[in-house]
């Protein structure tokens, strides 16, 4: 295959080291000759580069990876080699191990420098793959740092190759400044990179005895324990080592890092066991036993004895003491299935039985199945952990949560566990770089007792202390990070202490209505209402932003209802009157065309034709001739504004001159949409002629400025949480609702017959009363796996003759796009009266006077997605109602909350608090903040307001973070944390 140059520059602009080490692993491994041990390639060439081509979509690239075989594999080592510039492979290896040596040689330069003395004087934050910031500015000491820096590093330099000195980045802005040993760590033993292996294990092991010494050395900072590598772990095979690289874990960090997803509580559970319960017990091992069933079927079975405490009453078992707790022993079977004959031998089945001895204390989970005998079960799906340390045994009889580690990159969590325990051994309590003060005032704990207190809680409350400030590390590091970076870009001292005042005060800088264009203007006037004082403030914050000449990248949320569509019309009509375009995406086409409906209905009432601004629809149902006509308009300009869906990131789609882009309900795009929908708006735009003269008092800097982007959001999240979830994102929150509102009155019943007629009854004193009543459901057609469930299809028929004289429409996803607008159309002007819809209505469907609404099975929604749906009502002056059914009592509790409130942070919170802290520190909790992970959306805002007001008062008292030589190292032994780019 001849690549492409594009695949070349492709390749080269991304092989740096990494790539070349993988290179040499591959080679060594594929052309290993042992007798008896002819070892394979590995996948790391192809998957590391497999990763880069699909984040990238780069298909000639994915099409040189279609290689297998292993002479192909060598083939492909070969084809990479020369596309990253060597003349083959061989060539590749030679000038790696030359690099190596000239790293054995660096190390031993890094051995007489005084590191923690430059750190000391030089501290810097690293944020991510940022190049450090260094937080010593002037000139002077700058001086001092270019002598010392020079001085040790002369020798080195001169003796250094090139591509030495690209790789470890001796430039003018990158000094190895801050723990070295992170940079030596890179250098000999492992990197933070996801490199499956590393070449040249023979030579590592030279390296790494250097590094341990280095290591050792009493001028290494206390906190850059945490960066030490694993390999320094005591009682750990060399085969674990290479197993926890290979799984991530390259730093002892790293392994505290991997937090406990649950803890079990020692205490086997109360009540008794049921079919296809899901359990979690402690017991002891009885027996292990490999069985061949006959020439290539094996199995393994573990049987568990456990005891558990069973209540009478909940009991099946008859007891004449009555309400009294009964011990009781059950038996767990545990069995695994092996076939093919190399797994039926007697050695194999030897081998994995022993691998379970009789009297070991394991942890088991899994789902049940009764066997025959009496209290024996069958265990399914099962995990089962042993306690391997004398530690882990104790934690079982002190009765101390036990805490259940998840695997990763398929790592039993057992070694986890055990390597962890390890690492803990080895710190020192004051690895902590946080200062003293910050701890004091916010009543943390230090990072040691948080590490343990993660791992090995005393009880849940010591573990939830930890999480706290292991989170408010998390928020800390990178809120001083933003605000570092947000200094540094002021000059004097006075102007930091009054950007730092702004920062804490939320300083608003508006453009009143006065100074709006004419447009904007105009479009107030035809409103039939006034705006709420906090809509009018959003969009004067805004018009602020819209006259900056950088782009804004703002966040506008408010609870469902409350107006903040016509805010972003606003700030649309704004930037058309300058004679710009505006683009409007949003996630259904119903909403689509309401919008459009709502924009071209206000638009109406302006006076005179000339001003009125040329506003299109475009969606996937735009027939294609008339998408071409838009299309066409959007290029030439003709079209000021366009409403639409995804079609609007099409490639087709190419604006003449886009100013802003409005996303309604963000969170309905997925972060890679939303990318898209930005880049795709920053570059069709700049396509100018030279006659295209926009404005006359537009520069050209500001005609080839990327858009704004306003993005709308109904999800109640707290401020500063949003926050951190937004990124760089400045949020305006709509914290009223339009007058006349009235509260919501909300009914939970369960759906049986008489709550379903009472239900029904309601609907028509509504009807008589002249409302309008939508009828939600969770599926659309009948479904015979899950008969309780009501189906919007089914139940037509039934209702339309229950209702009679009150005509009924029916709206799903399944229906034609113009089915489902004429099914809304006519509900809004009232055509029909009861609309049976799934939960396709639940974003941003305004039919101000529909005035009831009752939710079929409710309990298959989430709290949150409730409460929008309910917000489909309540949208005029008509006093409404909402009634969710449910089909089983057991939900009522969940359902009560939302009749008590209908503030959605309350309920975000009440949902919370409802599901249990459960999986307390699990991932899926946390699914809105990937970079965070332990921090939980919900529940986690009052901790980023403290790490907020932390890094304020730090920098307050030290603008430069002077008074804190530790900053230094806080912020570059943390950079891990900080990968968000700031
Ligand atoms: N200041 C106001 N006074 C009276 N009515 C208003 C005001 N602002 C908006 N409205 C009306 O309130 C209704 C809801 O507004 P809008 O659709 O913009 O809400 P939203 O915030 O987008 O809600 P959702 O998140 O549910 O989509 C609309 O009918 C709108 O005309």
């Amino acid at each position: 295959m001849i690549a492409s140059s594009s695949t070349q520059s492709w390749i080269k602009d991304r092989s740096g080291n990494h790539l070349a080490r993988v290179i040499c692993l591959e080679f060594q491994r594929g052309s290993s000759k042992r007798i008896g041990f002819r070892m394979r390639f590995t996948n790391a060439l192809g998957s590391r580069l497999f990763r880069w081509c699909s984040r990238e979509n780069h298909t000639s690239v994915r099409k040189l990876l279609e290689v297998d075989g292993t002479s192909e594999r060598s083939k492909l080592l070969n084809k990479v080699s020369v596309l990253m510039g060597y003349s083959n492979t061989q060539c590749l290896i030679e000038q790696e191990r030359a690099c190596r040596e000239s790293a054995t040689e660096l190390i031993s330069v890094f051995k007489e420098i005084d590191f923690q003395e430059i750190s000391a004087k030089f501290p810097c934050i690293k944020i991510g793959d940022s190049s450090p910031i260094e937080l010593f500015d002037d000139s002077a000491s700058m001086k001092q740092k270019e002598t010392v820096l020079s001085e040790n590093l002369t020798n080195f330099i001169q003796v250094s190759s090139g591509n030495l000195e690209a790789t470890y980045e001796f430039s003018d802005k990158c000094y190895p400044i801050g723990p070295p040993l992170t940079n030596v760590d890179h250098l000999s033993i492992s990197e933070e990179s996801s490199l499956t292996q590393q070449p040249f294990s023979n030579e590592l092991a030279v390296d790494s005895d250097a590094c341990q010494e280095l290591l050792a050395d009493a001028t290494v900072p206390h906190s850059s324990i945490l960066d030490k590598s694993i390999r320094c772990l005591p009682g750990t095979t060399s085969r674990q080592y290479r197993q926890l690289e290979d799984g991530g874990f390259h730093t002892v960090r790293k392994l505290l890092q991997h937090f406990p997803r649950t803890y079990a509580d020692l205490q086997n559970p109360r009540g008794s066991i049921e079919e296809g319960q899901y359990i979690m017990l402690f017991g002891t091992i009885i027996s292990s036993r490999g069985v061949r069933i006959k020439h290539a079927l094996s199995f393994l079975e573990v049987v568990v004895s456990c005891s558990i405490i069973e209540n009478e009453l909940s009991s099946s078992v008859k007891s004449c003491n009555s309400g009294a707790d009964q011990k009781k022993t059950v038996h767990l079977h545990l069995k695994k299935f092996f076939s093919g004959t190399r797994f039926s031998s007697q050695s194999f089945l030897n081998c994995i039985s022993s691998k379970y001895r009789e009297g070991d204390i394991v942890y088991v989970s899994g789902k049940i199945k009764k066997a025959l005998a009496n209290h024996h079960y069958d265990l399914k799906e099962y995990t089962i952990d042993m306690l391997e340390e004398e530690e882990q045994q104790c934690t079982l009889l002190d009765r101390k949560p036990y805490p259940i580690y998840p695997s990763k990159a398929g790592l039993k969590p057992s070694l986890l566990s055990i390597s962890i325990s390890r690492a803990l051994k080895m710190l020192n309590p004051d690895i902590d770089p946080m200062p003293h003060k910050v701890l004091v005032e916010f009543n943390l704990p230090n990072l040691f007792d948080a590490y343990m207190g993660i791992h090995k809680p005393k009880n849940l409350d010591e573990a939830d202390l930890a999480r706290r400030r292991l989170i408010f590390d998390d928020f800390f590091y990178l809120q001083l990070g933003r605000l570092f970076q947000m200094l540094e870009a002021v000059g004097t001292r006075i102007e930091k202490e009054e950007l730092l005042l702004k920062c804490k005060n939320h300083e608003l800088n508006t453009v009143g209505d006065d100074e709006w264009s004419p447009l904007a203007r105009k479009l107030l006037e035809a409103l039939p209402y006034s705006l709420t004082h906090s809509q009018l403030n959003a969009v004067k914050e805004i018009m602020w932003d819209l006259r900056r000449p950088v782009p804004m990248n703002r966040l506008l949320q408010g609870d469902v209802g409350c107006g903040k569509t016509i805010v972003a019309f606003l700030a649309c009509m704004e930037v058309i009157s300058s004679g710009f375009q505006a683009a409007f995406m949003v996630p259904t086409e119903v909403l689509a065309r309401q919008h459009y409906e709502h924009l071209t209905s206000l638009l109406e009432k302006f006076d005179g034709d000339e001003c009125k601004p040329n506003i299109a629809l475009l969606t996937g149902s735009t027939s294609t001739r008339e998408s071409r006509i838009i299309r066409n308009g959007l290029k030439t300009g003709e079209i000021a504004m366009v409403i639409g869906t995804h079609s609007l990131i099409a490639d087709k789609t190419v604006f003449l001159a886009l100013r802003i882009s409005v996303i309604d309900e963000q969170q309905r795009f997925g972060v890679v949409q939303r990318g898209r929908f930005n880049s795709k708006l920053y570059t069709p735009s700049i396509k100018l002629s030279d006659d295209d003269t926009i404005s006359d008092d537009n520069s050209d800097s500001e005609n080839f400025m990327a858009p704004h982007v306003l993005a709308m959001s109904a999800t109640p999240i707290p401020r500063t949480l949003a926050l951190a979830l937004y990124g760089d994102m400045s949020l305006t929150q709509i914290t009223d609702l339009p007058p006349g509102r009235q509260p919501i009155e909300t009914f939970a019943l369960e759906g049986n017959d008489s709550g379903l007629e009472t239900v029904f009854q309601m609907m028509r004193d509504e009807l008589v009363d002249g409302g309008k009543v939508y009828l939600v459901y969770p599926i659309i057609e009948e479904s015979e796996q899950l008969p309780q469930l009501h189906a919007a299809k089914a139940d037509f028929d039934s209702i339309r003759e229950k209702f009679e004289g009150y005509p009924c429409g029916l709206l799903h996803g399944r229906m034609h796009s113009d089915e489902k607008d004429g099914a809304l159309s006519s509900f809004r002007s009232g055509e029909t009266r009861i609309l049976l819809s799934t939960q396709v209505i639940e974003i941003g469907v305004d039919v101000p006077d529909a005035s009831m609404m009752v939710v079929m099975n409710a309990e298959r929604f989430g709290i949150a997605q409730l409460h929008q749906l309910r917000g489909r009502v309540g949208r005029g002056e008509r006093k409404s109602r909402c009634v969710y059914l449910c089909s089983s009592p057991s939900a009522l509790p969940r359902l009560k909350v939302l009749e008590k409130s209908s503030d959605g942070f309350y309920l975000a919170n009440a949902d919370l608090v409802l599901r249990g802290p459960g999986n307390l520190l699990g991932r899926k909790q946390s699914g809105h903040l990937p970079e965070f992970p332990i921090a939980r959306l919900e529940s986690d805002g009052d901790i980023l307001q403290e790490a907020h007001n932390a890094a304020l008062n730090v920098l307050g008292t030290s603008n430069d973070l002077a008074l804190y030589p530790d900053a230094g190292n806080i912020a570059t032994g943390q950079q891990h944390k900080c990968e968000v780019s700031c």
